[in-house]
C-alpha cells in the first residue's frame, strides 16, 4: 500500500473520531465562522512574487524538517516579508501539524491561510472556516469528480477559496469545474515522492485560463520560479526551503529580494 493510502484510511478513522467528539453545530457556531474571508486567489493575481509559504514540521519524505519553531514567529515573519498567504499543514500523525497550529497562525497574522489537509469528508471544510482558514487543498489523486464537486461548492458557499491540486493529465481532466479557484500541479508525486519541475510545465498547458495556476513542491531556489514563469504560473507554494532555516521568515524575505536583484519580478 502506498503512503496516500495509508494516510487516507487514517484520516477516515481520525475524522470519524473528531465528529464524535465535535458536532458541527458546534463549529458552526464559533466567532471564526462568521468572519469574512481573504481571497488567496486575488492576492496572487496581483501579486509580483506570488509565494505561499508553508508551515511544515515534518513529511512522510523529509522525516523531521524543523520542531523548534513556534507557528506564531513563523506566521508572522512571512507576512513581514510579503508573501501572498501561508499554507498551515493540520494533519498531526504525518506532518506533525494541527488545528491548533491553524488557529495561532490566524491570531498572529492577516494573510490567507490554507489548510492544507487531506479532505475525504465536508466535516473537515467547515472545520477549517471554524479554525480560520481562508483556503482549502482538495487532491484529486483521493476524491471522486462528484466529491470535488461537492466540496468545493460547500467551500464556495462558506466563502472559502478552493485550491484543487493535480499531479497528472487525468486528475486534471476529472477536476474541471466552476467551483475551483486555483489550479495546483505538485511537483512531488504523492504516492513515490520523486519531485520534478517538469510536470508544471507540462501540465501548464491543458489548464484552461480561468484558474489561478500554483506550481506546488520542490521549488528551493528562485531559478525555479525563473523556470516556470514562462508557463504562466501566477502562484508558487514553498514548504522545506524555507522551514529547514531558523528563521523561515527571513529566509522568505531573502528569498523575495533575491527574486528582484535578479529581475525575475
Ligand atoms: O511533502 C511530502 O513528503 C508529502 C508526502 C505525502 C503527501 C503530501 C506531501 N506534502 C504536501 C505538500 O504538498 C507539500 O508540503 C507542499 O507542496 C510544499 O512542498 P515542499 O516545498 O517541497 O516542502
Amino acid at each position: 500500500m502506498n503512503i496516500l493510502d495509508k494516510i487516507v484510511i487514517d484520516k477516515r478513522r481520525e475524522v470519524d473520531l473528531r465528529k464524535s467528539l465535535i458536532p458541527i453545530r458546534q463549529l458552526e457556531s464559533s466567532v471564526l465562522f462568521e468572519r469574512n474571508t481573504n481571497s488567496l486567489a486575488q492576492n496572487l493575481t496581483a501579486s509580483k512574487s506570488g509565494i505561499i509559504a508553508e508551515h511544515k514540521r515534518r513529511s512522510p519524505s523529509k522525516s523531521v524538517i524543523n520542531q523548534n519553531l513556534n507557528v506564531q514567529d513563523v506566521a508572522k515573519g512571512y507576512e513581514d516579508a510579503g508573501v501572498c498567504g501561508m499554507s498551515v499543514l493540520t494533519d498531526g500523525k504525518y506532518f506533525g501539524g494541527s488545528l491548533d497550529d491553524l488557529l495561532v497562525a490566524r491570531a498572529s497574522c492577516n494573510l490567507p491561510l490554507l489548510r492544507k489537509e487531506f479532505v475525504i469528508n465536508e466535516y473537515q471544510i467547515i472545520e477549517a472556516k471554524a479554525y480560520g482558514a481562508d483556503v482549502i487543498l482538495l487532491i484529486a489523486a483521493i476524491l471522486s469528480r462528484d466529491e470535488i464537486k461537492q466540496f468545493s461548492e460547500l467551500a464556495k458557499s462558506l466563502k472559502l477559496d478552493v485550491l484543487l491540486e493535480v499531479h497528472n493529465e487525468e486528475e486534471l481532466h476529472k477536476s474541471i469545474m466552476p467551483s475551483i479557484d486555483m489550479l495546483g500541479v505538485n511537483n512531488r508525486n504523492l504516492k513515490t515522492f520523486e519531485v520534478s519541475l517538469d510536470i508544471s510545465k507540462q501540465l501548464s498547458q491543458l489548464i484552461p485560463n480561468d484558474f489561478v495556476k500554483v506550481s506546488e513542491s520542490g521549488i528551493s531556489s528562485v531559478e525555479a520560479i525563473k523556470q516556470l514563469q514562462p508557463y504562466d504560473y501566477k502562484g508558487f507554494l514553498i514548504g522545506e526551503n524555507f522551514m529547514k532555516t531558523n528563521n523561515p521568515g527571513a529566509s522568505a524575505t531573502t528569498f523575495i529580494e533575491k527574486l528582484t536583484e535578479k529581475n525575475i519580478i
